[in-house]
C-alpha cells in the first residue's frame, strides 16, 4: 500500500480513517519492507531544524532557576487554574500514599475482556499462577482506566513510575519496568492505583515493535469498556510523527478521549521550535481539543528536577472523575 506522507499529515485529511493503514503502520514488521516507510518518519525534527545561537541556549538554560520550557507548562491546558497549591498538595498526596499494585499482564485480546459470559467459558484466562476465581476476581474489580500510549522509546513506562515515585527521591521506583531498549514493553500491563484506577501501561509502537501488539493495543482502545482516557506520548526531542497521527485519527474515529504529553523535555534544545510544531500540528485545533502537557522523567544536571509532574498527576485525576482530595482506598489481597 502507498500512502503520500503529505496526506498523512494535512489537517485537512485527519478525519480521513484507515483501519487498514493503520494496523500496517502500528507494525514496524509491514513497514520495514514496504514504501510505506514514509509514514512512519517524524514530521519535525525539532532539534535539527535550527541550530541555536550561544545566546539563546544560554537564556534558554534558566529562568528563575528552571529550565525556560517549564514557562509552557500551563500555556497549552486548561490546568492553570487548578493547579493550586492546595489541590497541587493533595494530588501528590493521593499517588504518594496509594497502594499500587500490578495485576496482570495481556498479551492476547481476550485477556482484557470482562464479559461475564466470556470469563464462564473462556480457558485461556486462567493464569498458571493463578486460580480460575482469581482471574474473575480481577476482571470483576472495575475501575476505570487510563492508558498510555506511544512510539517506543518515549518513556511510558518511565511517566508512569515518575507519577508514582516521590519528588524526594533521586531515581524513579521501578513500578514498570523501562528500558533505553526501544520495544521493551511487550503486553498490556495493568496497575491498580489506591483501588480508584487503573494505569495502563502499553507497548510502543514503531521501532521494534510487532504487528501482535500493535493490534492488541488497537483491540484494547476499541473495545475496552472501563477505558476512560488516553495519554498519548510524544517525544519532545523527536517530535510528533506519522504513526502518532494516525493514532491520533484512530481514537478520534473510535471516539477514545485522549490528552498529549510531550516527554523527555529536559533533552529539548529549542521551545520555540517545538512551539511550532504544535502550531504547524494544527494540534490545538483538533476536534477532540486535547490538553496538552511537558514533563521530564530522568533528571541531569542542566533539568535538576522533574517538571511537569504535577499537572499529569491533575490531570490523571481530573480524568478518572475523582475530586484532588480524594483519598486512597485499600486493595483487595486476592
Ligand atoms: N532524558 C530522558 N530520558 C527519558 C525520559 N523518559 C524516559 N527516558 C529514557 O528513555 C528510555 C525509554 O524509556 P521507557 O520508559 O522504557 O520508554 P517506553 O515508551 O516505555 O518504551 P517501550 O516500552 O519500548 O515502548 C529509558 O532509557 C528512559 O530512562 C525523560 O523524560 N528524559
Ligand atoms: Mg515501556
Amino acid at each position: 500500500m502507498k500512502v503520500s506522507p503529505v496526506c498523512l499529515y494535512r489537517p485537512s485529511n485527519y478525519v480521513k480513517y484507515n483501519l487498514s493503514l493503520i494496523k500496517d503502520i502500528v507494525s514496524t514488521k509491514t513497514i520495514r519492507n514496504t514504501d510505506d516507510i514514509k509514514v512512519v518518519e517524524p514530521t519535525l525534527k525539532i532539534n535539527s531544524l535550527k541550530k541555536q545561537s550561544k545566546k539563546g541556549l544560554e537564556k534558554e538554560k534558566k529562568s528563575n532557576g528552571k529550565p525556560e520550557w517549564t514557562s509552557i507548562l500551563g500555556k497549552y491546558n486548561n490546568l492553570r487554574s487548578f493547579a493550586t497549591q492546595g489541590n497541587i498538595s493533595f494530588s501528590n498526596r493521593f499517588f504518594y500514599t496509594a497502594n499500587i499494585k500490578y495485576e496482570w499482564s495481556a498479551f492476547k485480546e481476550n485477556e482484557f475482556i470482562n464479559d461475564d459470559a466470556d470469563i464462564e467459558t473462556n480457558e485461556n484466562l486462567v493464569e498458571k499462577n493463578a486460580s480460575e476465581s482469581v482471574v474473575k476476581e480481577k476482571l470483576r474489580n472495575v475501575l476505570p482506566e487510563i492508558a498510555f500510549l506511544g512510539s517506543s522509546n518515549v518513556g511510558k513506562s518511565s511517566l508512569l513510575n515518575s507519577l508514582l515515585t516521590n519528588y524526594q527521591k533521586s531515581t524513579l521506583d521501578k513500578i514498570a519496568w523501562a528500558s533505553k531498549r526501544p520495544g521493551f514493553t511487550k503486553s498490556l500491563n495493568f496497575f491498580n492505583i489506591g483501588n480508584r484506577f487503573r494505569l495502563v501501561d502499553t507497548p510502543g509502537y514503531g521501532y521494534n515493535s510487532t504487528s501482535r501488539q500493535g493490534n492488541l493495543t488497537l483491540h484494547y482502545l476499541k473495545n475496552r469498556k472501563e477505558l476512560i482516557k488516553c495519554f498519548l506520548l510524544i517525544s519532545a526531542e523527536k517530535g510528533l510523527n506519522g504513526n502518532d497521527m494516525n493514532m491520533i485519527e484512530f481514537m478520534a474515529e473510535n471516539g477514545v478521549p485522549f490528552e498529549l504529553v510531550f516527554t523527555k523535555m529536559d533533552k529539548l534544545k529549542n521551545v520555540t521550535m517545538l512551539e511550532k510544531q504544535i502550531e504547524d500540528n494544527n494540534i490545538m485545533k483538533f476536534p477532540s481539543s486535547p490538553q496538552l502537557l511537558f514533563t521530564n522523567s530522568e533528571v541531569s544536571k542542566k533539568c535538576r528536577k522533574r517538571y511537569g509532574v504535577d499537572y499529569v498527576r491533575l490531570l490523571v485525576l481530573q480524568s478518572a472523575g475523582l475530586p484532588f482530595n480524594v483519598k486512597p482506598l485499600t486493595i483487595s489481597k486476592v
